[in-house]
């Protein structure tokens, strides 16, 4: 096998409860995650030695701090039988945009070298590698409807959320994650999630009840950063979306649609300049069958 292609998936956050910060200066987190259709993708091929980068965006690093190297990087050092490979990344997910666009790129190339070299680790143990790249990683390995917990890499699978249509809003903007967790002490927080109701609703399937229970407080911090961002959540609300709110730290809004026509027609009205939209869909495990392609 010489070449594997790997689809890197975007998630979003059903729910995002910040519980408090902790002693290596990261928040502890309750949240379900959810895998989503749009995705990177993410081409392997062997090498004699090094590793090289290829991407379709200028804007992004092609060099050893990109999440998609740094990932290569971290399994070469411990398997020498990767004597060298090339990464070409073709980027659809919005950058800095809350969707876990990096984390998803650490993930495939995680998955494709361990396709690609034959070398068996388990969906765990490349959790453990994925940790040690972002707190998103290990969820981005198998983004099927998940509960994230401790600084977001301890992962529990749940039962899959009913399927979802989505319209996605990212305006002309990126946000820092990092910045966006700092500024969470300078706000209150009024409302939050209830995971209990939230994961009541996944078992029975009840999509009401999930719409009620779902919310992410991370909103707060970076609503307060960027007001404009809940005039334009209101605007979705008032063009039908059965529920609208933030991805992760942001910028980026959803709209839960009630079906695709619907999500079409939402994403037809949203005429902004410099804003990305795209229409997608929760994934099911089904999608997770057909992810990674190996070409002999
Ligand atoms: C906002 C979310 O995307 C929701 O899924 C994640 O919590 C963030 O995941 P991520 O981007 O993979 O985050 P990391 O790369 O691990 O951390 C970026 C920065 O975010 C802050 N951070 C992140 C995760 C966490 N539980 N607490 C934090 O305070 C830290 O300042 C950290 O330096
Ligand atoms: N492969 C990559 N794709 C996108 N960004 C990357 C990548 N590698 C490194 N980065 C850096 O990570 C920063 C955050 O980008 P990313 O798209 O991962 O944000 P995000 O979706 O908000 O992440 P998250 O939802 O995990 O917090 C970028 O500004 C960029 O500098």
């Amino acid at each position: 096998m010489q070449q594997v292609s790997v689809k890197g998936y975007a998630k979003i956050n059903l729910t995002l409860d910040v519980l408090g910060k902790r002693d290596d200066g990261y928040h502890e987190v309750a949240m379900i995650m959810q895998g989503i259709e749009l995705h990177d993708l993410i081409t392997l091929e062997k090498r004699q030695t090094g590793i090289t980068l290829e991407i379709n965006v200028p804007e992004l690093s092609s060099g050893p701090d990109n999440l998609a190297y740094r990932a290569a990087t971290l399994l070469q050092k411990d398997f020498p039988d990767i004597a060298g490979v090339h990464i070409k990344l073709t980027k659809e997910i919005p950058v800095a945009a809350g969707l876990a666009g990096g984390s998803t790129d650490a993930a495939a190339v995680l998955l494709g070298l361990n396709r690609l070299y034959d070398m068996g680790l388990s969906l765990d143990d490349l959790r453990t590698y994925g940790a040690r790249l972002g707190s998103d990683v290990p969820f981005c390995l198998h983004p099927l409807t998940g509960l994230a917990t401790g600084r977001g890499e301890m992962i529990r699978e749940l039962p899959p959320c009913p399927p979802l249509w989505l319209v996605l809003v990212k305006p002309p903007f990126g946000v820092s994650t990092k910045e966006v967790y700092g500024h969470l002490k300078e706000v209150i927080i009024k409302e939050r999630p209830s995971l209990k109701r939230a994961l009541a609703a996944l078992e029975t399937g009840d999509l009401g009840l999930l719409y009620q229970s779902m919310a992410n407080v991370l909103e707060y911090a970076t609503f307060d950063l960027y007001p404009e961002l809940r005039d334009w959540l209101e605007e979705l609300r008032d063009l039908g979306a059965k529920k609208a709110m933030m991805s992760g730290s942001g910028p980026t809004l959803i709209a839960f649609m009630e079906n695709e026509s619907e999500a079409k027609e939402l994403a037809s009205c949203w005429i902004k300049p410099g804003w990305q939209v795209v229409v997608t869909r929760s994934l099911g495990p089904r999608d997770l069958d057909r992810r990674i392609v190996v070409d002999e």
